[in-house]
């Protein structure tokens, strides 16, 4: 697997910067952490926008930096995009979109700029002047300028946060397309949980320059004291293929021996081997211990009880659902000691199909 080595340490000003670490360069890896703990600088070290001293930065067998040696930007051929478009106000809309892409060798081109304007509706901005896009319309361009310019690493630094929700919901499930069908690798700063939740593969956590921790996301959501969740809700993730629509208007979501039912699919994030990820909070799975006829929940799922976790004034009970999946739920003391949960426990998780997200 390509592998992104990266060694720092820098001091600036009263900010520390140290990192010593491998991160796996594949599929989405969010960096997430509080503001002013060192994101940003840790994704200009990677492009070589930041000259740190004596640092090392390699990319596969590519060693960006190391010793006397540091490649340029232009030559790393990494797409960026950042919280300002970083557009060039001289260029016409379209000389934007394509300014990387006629840099690129014929032979190169990866992606062509049809491609790119369907995936993020760029031909009605086509039309109009640079100065009058709005800013979510001018991140979108400059997305779609990364992308042509045939990089083999993204790096995106808040790319949404210009982006109203609408715009955002469209163009999240079009990066999780590109980079399954391209292998481009991508790092997203964010400080959104959110969208860390739907597109992220991997989670970098950062605290004061440095790097906490770095895992899977579903490892990272297994841990209810995770910073992803402070202040909003414990959720699971549930990947699975949707087969056809019932005569209900309900969706099937399948993953090996289990299934999983949706009243709704409005906008599901598609990931490989048509995968969607769904999101589901641990306050909207109940557990009973056996199967209940006439109830209006429709997912009643087998699950063992792998770990209960005090959490606030609640339980938060790890499930392990057929597949293997990990399932939360959150269940008041009362309802723990009334059921008699312990650990190994077989019990049905009761999840509303409208609940899932
Ligand atoms: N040009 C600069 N000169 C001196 N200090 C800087 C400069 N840019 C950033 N810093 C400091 O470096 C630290 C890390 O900044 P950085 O932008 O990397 O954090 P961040 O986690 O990306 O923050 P945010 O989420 O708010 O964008 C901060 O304490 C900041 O004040």
């Amino acid at each position: 697997m390509t592998a992104l080595r990266i060694k720092a340490h820098w001091q600036r000003h009263h900010f520390n910067l140290n990192i010593d670490t491998t991160l796996p360069a594949s599929g989405i890896t969010a960096l997430f952490g509080r503001s002013g703990c060192g994101k940003s600088s840790l994704l200009r070290l990677i492009a070589g926008l930041e000259i740190v001293p004596d640092a090392t930065v390699m990319f596969a067998d590519h060693p960006w930096q190391h010793q006397q040696n540091f490649v340029p930007l232009h030559r790393r051929r990494i797409g960026l995009v950042f919280q300002q478009s970083g557009l060039l106000p001289h260029l016409s809309t379209e000389q934007n979109l394509l300014y990387g892409f006629q840099r690129v060798p014929p032979d190169l081109r990866r992606l062509m700029p049809a491609d790119v304007i369907r995936m993020l509706e760029l031909q009605p901005l086509l039309r109009q002047p640079l100065a009058s896009l709005s800013g979510g319309q001018q991140q979108r361009l400059a997305l779609g300028r990364a992308l042509l310019a045939n990089p083999q690493l993204l790096l995106l630094d808040e790319p949404f946060a210009a982006l109203d929700n609408q715009s955002k919901t469209a163009i999240l499930p079009y990066i999780r397309t590109l980079v399954d069908e391209t292998g481009i690798p991508l790092f997203f700063v964010s400080h959104d949980s959110r969208e860390v939740e739907k597109l992220a593969d991997q989670l970098v956590l950062m605290d004061a320059g440095q790097i906490t921790e770095q895992s899977s996301l579903t490892a990272a959501l297994a841990n209810p004291n995770n910073p992803l969740f402070d202040g909003s809700d414990i959720i699971s993730l549930f990947f699975g293929v949707p087969a056809e629509k019932d005569s209900w208007g309900r969706i099937p979501v399948l993953s090996n021996a289990c299934c999983l039912w949706l009243g709704d699919c409005t906008a599901p994030i598609p990931t490989s081997q048509g995968q969607i990820r769904l999101s589901i909070r641990a306050k909207d799975v109940s557990l009973a211990l056996s199967p209940i006829a006439d109830l209006s929940i429709q997912n009643q799922l087998p699950a063992q009880i792998i770990n209960i976790i005090p959490y606030r004034q609640q339980f938060l009970i790890q499930l392990q659902l057929a597949d293997g999946q990990l399932l939360q739920a959150e269940i008041t003391p009362y309802a723990v000691a009334q059921l008699k949960l312990t650990i190994g426990l077989q019990v049905f998780a009761l999840v509303k199909a409208i609940a899932i997200r």
